[in-house]
């Protein structure tokens, strides 16, 4: 086997100052600004090291991804490769995606020696490298099979085998790893870490895209934490020693549970939840421009409350999703919605219910609903803006365009829908207005429109 020689420490790639506008082509509606999907990203991607890219979702860690390999342009900034501008793809790099992306009709072999072909080797020399790319990656014996013979695991062994076999500098990773089921996840992560350590690729770079902090603790050298909305890095956090990145190692499940409460905290100053003793390259926290609503239905917010207060109203956040088995991505926005309505803190790490909050989870029906209409009215900018609006109007009814209008000075329009069905959710449960889906009128409920008369 092939051992190659990696440099350590040449900056490959440089992001400066990336600032991304999807600015849908210009059929923007005049006056509507687009939303500022990343913001002022400076990073450093170094030969030898291998980096994750974590954050919620819509925190453009895909758009990151897609600009340092040359597949988008920035709005503003630039990237370097090897200190040049980076012009188009960049050639001496390989992406592997969640999804396989296999042509069905080619074999295992045809579909590695396709990146081979885009370069114009010759047949022989091509047929040779994808026979070794497929050995590498443990398919040997499966060269002639087709794509719907093999299991999802195999299926994205072939995807790395077409991204290696063009022996590329910087292989990418989007979220490679969550299409395929907890076991096989596990080997492939193992094996491809065991290639990258012993250097039997020439890769000499590894960024990979995740949602999942245990992979980003368990294989990164350096992870970047993104926040969203604009997606900013809120912090980039050193690695684990090799040694210590298992479950069974207590600065592991600190790491894991430090990064938790990082991502569970979307507003907080960084610096007052990293240990003293982190040495990690902090980022300004900015002024979010608009509140953002977590998708999350009501229905999930109250019963994670109440799961709380029947643990004594505080709970680890860690823990909390160990225990529920959420994924973060679940966890986060459910966490995120009760502090904002003002039912919960997080403090030291701990999800801890307000005095407000406990009364909430011990409430009825009625007073549940009552409390909630007085958090989300007193919290909540968007349903504050609702109750707002139709109280102006005479006949206290208004179309939903008129929201949107105001969500898509801030948001995409995928995400101002979104943001609007979240609204739509919270409002109902709490009475504060009706929504008729068929003709898309928002109406004030009575008692808000005789409350805001008084
Ligand atoms: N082609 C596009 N046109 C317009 N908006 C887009 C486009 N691609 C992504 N976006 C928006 O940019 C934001 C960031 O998306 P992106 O996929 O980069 O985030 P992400 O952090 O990778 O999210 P996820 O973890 O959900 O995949 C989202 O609001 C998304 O709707």
């Amino acid at each position: 086997m092939t051992n190659f020689n990696i440099q350590a420490g040449e900056a490959l790639l440089e992001a400066r100052n990336i600032k991304k506008i999807y600015d849908m082509d210009g059929k923007r509606p005049r006056g509507v600004n687009p939303p500022v999907v990343l913001d002022d990203i400076n990073l450093t991607i170094r030969a030898g090291e291998f980096v994750a890219l974590l954050g919620p979702s819509g925190s453009g860690k895909s758009t990151l991804l897609r600009i340092l390999a040359g597949l988008l342009r920035p709005s503003e900034g630039q990237v370097l490769f090897k200190d040049l501008p980076q012009q188009g793809p960049n050639p001496h790099l390989s992406i592997v995606f969640q999804s396989f992306a296999l042509f069905p009709w080619l074999t295992v072999l045809q579909n590695v020696e396709l990146g081979l072909e885009a370069q114009e080797v010759p047949p022989t020399q091509r047929m040779r490298r994808s026979l070794s790319a497929i050995d590498t990656i443990g398919l040997d014996g499966f060269e002639d099979a087709y794509p719907k013979e093999l299991s999802g695991g195999m299926r994205q062994r072939v995807g790395f085998a077409r991204a290696l076999v063009v022996e590329p500098e910087l292989l990418f990773m989007d979220e490679p790893f969550s299409a395929l089921d907890v076991l096989t996840a596990a080997n492939l992560r193992k094996e491809l870490l065991s290639l990258w350590r012993e250097h039997k690729i020439p890769t000499r770079a590894i960024v990979m895209v995740t949602h999942n902090i245990e992979d980003a603790v368990l294989m990164a050298d350096r992870i970047v934490v993104l926040g969203a909305n604009p997606g900013i890095i809120r912090v980039e956090l050193p690695g684990l020693p090799i040694e210590q990145r298992n479950a069974t190692n207590d600065n592991y499940t600190k790491t894991v549970d430090l990064i938790y409460r990082i991502m569970t905290s979307p507003r907080a100053d960084i610096s007052s939840l990293m240990p003293s003793t982190t040495t990690s390259k902090l980022i300004a926290p900015k002024q979010q421009p608009y509140q953002v609503l977590p998708h999350v239905a009501i229905s999930d917010v109250t019963g994670l409350i109440e799961l709380v207060h029947s643990k004594g109203g505080r709970e680890d956040i860690y823990q909390l999703g160990r225990d529920f088995q959420l994924e973060v991505d679940d966890l986060l926005p459910m966490i995120d919605a009760a502090n904002m309505l003002g039912f919960a803190e997080a403090r030291e790490g701990d999800f801890v219910l307000t005095e407000i909050g406990k009364r909430f989870a011990e409430a009825g029906v009625q007073e549940e609903k009552d409390l909630f209409r007085q958090q989300a009215i007193k919290n909540v900018t968007m349903l504050r803006h609702i109750v707002r609006d139709l109280s102006g109007e005479p006949s206290h009814t208004l179309p939903e365009e008129h929201f949107l209008n105001e969500l898509q000075q801030h948001f995409s329009e995928d995400e101002s829908w979104a943001q609007l069905e979240t609204a739509i959710n919270w409002g109902r449960y709490a009475e504060i207005f009706s929504y008729q889906e068929e003709r898309g009128v928002f109406r004030l409920e009575e008692q808000e429109a005789i409350s805001e008369r008084v």
